[in-house]
């Protein structure tokens, strides 16, 4: 700032292109007139702009670190010169930043990039996702340590994408054929109907979303990042950090360095959405596409219009745009059976999820005594009943779990009556509850 003369260059803030480029005119104390590149004069606060650097190359540097000024607008400038020529990807150091580009490159991920990547050092080629999976394999492979790799970002910004071309790359180095000559990153793929039907759903930014940065703090990274470097295995880790739910990807390599086996660990479901969705998102895909299944399906587990059940029917999204949820439950049916769950455990785990849009159909009116409540009508009666069927468990128990509180103290058990409010929270919880323990299954 306090380079900023009359007729030097700068950024100035934009309402509607975020920051926009002009020579300064006047300067008169803190208040500074500008000229923009959009014809306009505008006054801001000597505090509020920011030098712009001239000798910048036409189309950016691929490396932030070269920028005579790393401040918001030259790094949004630099990201977005690039972005124009198709170039996604831009260092920070050892840091990648990746833009989306909401449109298939497959030139930029085909056999001959791999090719051109495998051993070159980082920043000796174009930023490439490739380039940073090479780095975190050599250094295992030279370390005989376990490396790991942090996929960060809002909602959409490309974290599965990434994730995808870094395995894909692993899976190039590490080359190695799995059961019935399925490569161990098909079969993690393969994994990804399943874990999306049950994790995944529409939000306001993206309708398959998986993960934002809202709930696992980079402290929390951090500390995971940290104790992973005294596991002894060698291992590449991935972290996706989510709102939805965490992932966590594990590949391992034997001494030989190919790849010997692969994990995938959830953590951290976001379990309010199951009873709680508001427009225009949804609730987990898994829902519609149950009610999405075949007649007999439907039958066995009572259901129907996804309209009908309450925890669907607080948004007026149903749909998504091309997707067919009959065409995605039978996908997700036999990807559960590719990852090797049974047609009696499927079966369990339908059950458990129609239970549980049953329960959230139950309500209750105020009972005879005070505090106390009881099932209101015939329909919450019938779901009920539905619900405990399907859980297979004791109907009283379950009318009990709703309307009571059960208090244990070291003398005794003491069941207290809940009101109507207080039994629809207890509803709610025992949903959120059956679901969240499915998901960790
Ligand atoms: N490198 C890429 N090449 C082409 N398309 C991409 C790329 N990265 C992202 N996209 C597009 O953006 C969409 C959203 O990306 P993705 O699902 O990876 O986001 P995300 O960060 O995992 O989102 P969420 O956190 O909500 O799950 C993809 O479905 C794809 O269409």
């Amino acid at each position: 700032m306090t380079n900023i003369i009359v007729g030097s260059e700068v950024w100035v803030e934009d309402p509607s292109v975020a920051w926009i480029d002009g020579e300064v005119l006047k300067i008169n104390g803190e208040e500074v007139e500008i000229h923009t590149t959009d014809g306009k004069t505008v006054i801001a606060s000597l505090s509020k702009i920011y030098s712009k650097d001239v000798e910048a190359p036409a189309g950016g540097v691929d490396d932030m670190t070269k920028l005579s000024y790393l401040h918001e607008p030259g790094v949004l400038h630099n990201l977005s010169t690039r972005y124009q020529l198709n170039e996604i990807y831009t260092y920070t150091g050892n840091i990648l930043i990746a833009v989306n580009p909401f449109k298939r490159l497959p030139k930029l991920y085909d056999a001959k990039m791999m090719e051109r990547y495998k051993g070159a050092a980082l920043g000796e080629l174009d930023p490439h996702v490739f380039a940073i999976a090479d780095a975190a394999f050599r250094a295992m492979v030279n370390e005989g340590k376990s490396n790991s790799i942090l996929v960060s970002g809002e909602s959409g910004a490309g974290k599965t994408e990434t994730t995808k071309m870094l395995m894909r790359y692993l899976a190039y180095l590490g080359g190695h054929k799995g059961t019935e000559g399925r490569t161990v990153e098909q079969q993690i793929l393969e994994s990804n109907p399943v874990l999306e039907a049950f994790g995944n759903a529409k939000t306001v930014r993206n309708d398959n979303s998986r993960c934002n940065t809202a709930t696992l703090s980079n402290e929390l990274i951090g500390t995971l990042a940290h104790l992973l470097q005294f596991i002894t295995f060698i291992y590449i880790y991935f972290f996706l950090n989510c709102s939805r739910f965490g992932k966590f990807v594990e590949i391992q390599f034997d001494k030989q360095t190919r790849i010997s086996g692969a994990a995938i660990r959830t953590y951290l479901l976001e379990r309010s959405r199951v009873c709680q969705i508001s427009d225009p998102e949804r609730n987990y895909h898994c829902f519609y596409l149950l009610c999405a299944a075949p007649p007999e399906e439907i039958k066995k587990y009572k259901l129907g219009d996804p309209r009908s059940f309450r925890y669907l029917n607080q948004s007026k999204c149903y749909e998504l745009d091309g997707v067919n949820d009959s065409h995605d439950y039978l996908a997700t049916r036999r990807a559960m059976g590719v990852v090797g769950m049974n047609e009696k455990e499927q079966d369990a785990i339908f059950r458990v999820l129609a239970s549980v849009l049953h329960l959230g159909n139950i309500d209750f009116s105020k009972g005879k005594e005070v505090d106390s409540s009881v099932l209101k009508d015939d329909k919450s009666k019938f779901h009920l009943r539905t619900a405990a069927e399907l859980l297979m468990c004791d109907l009283q128990e379950l009318e009990d779990a709703l309307l009571k509180r059960v208090m244990v103290t070291p003398e005794e058990v003491i069941k207290r009556s809940l009101d109507p409010v207080g039994a629809s929270v207890s509803r709610d919880g025992l949903a959120k509850t059956l679901y969240s323990r499915l998901f960790d299954w």
